[in-house]
């Protein structure tokens, strides 16, 4: 979190990218699928809004470090998977509870709607 960002929501989820290639989720980041922090922050001054992730273990790896796009469509595929495209790539969230998905995703339509 940069110092002039807030943090709109967080919540726990194995963040994954579509492989197009192999037509296959793959975990983000390197090393074992481990649930991350993902939060997104809201910077007040540019009015711009980004999800960060991080892994939830020793090196903190950060997985995701994704701007959120005016006009993005948030994809709730199921109740506990949650997805969207950027320019490159098709970033999908497995949440462990609906709990979780549902506020990731009210954080997620609130960045939306203020865009
Ligand atoms: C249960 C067994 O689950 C599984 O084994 C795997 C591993 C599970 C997590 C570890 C994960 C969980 C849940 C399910 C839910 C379904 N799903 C899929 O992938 C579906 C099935 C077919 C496949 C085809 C394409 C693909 C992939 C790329 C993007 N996309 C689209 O359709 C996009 C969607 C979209 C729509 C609107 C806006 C944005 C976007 Cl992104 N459309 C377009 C127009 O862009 C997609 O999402 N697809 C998941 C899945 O299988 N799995």
């Amino acid at each position: 979190q940069g110092p002039s960002e807030t943090v709109v929501c967080a919540t726990r989820a194995t963040v994954m990218l579509y492989d197009d290639a192999n037509k296959k989720w793959v975990t983000a980041g390197s090393g074992p699928q481990v649930v991350s922090w993902v939060q997104i922050y809201h910077n007040p001054g540019t009015n711009t809004f980004r999800v960060v992730g991080r892994k939830m273990q020793s090196d903190q790896q950060v997985v995701i470090n994704c701007a959120v796009m005016k006009g993005m469509k948030y994809n709730q595929a199921t109740p506990n998977f949650h997805q969207w495209r950027d320019a490159r790539q098709v970033w999908g969230l497995n949440f462990s509870t609906k709990e979780d998905a549902n506020q990731f995703a009210s954080g997620m339509l609130l960045a939306l709607d203020q865009l």
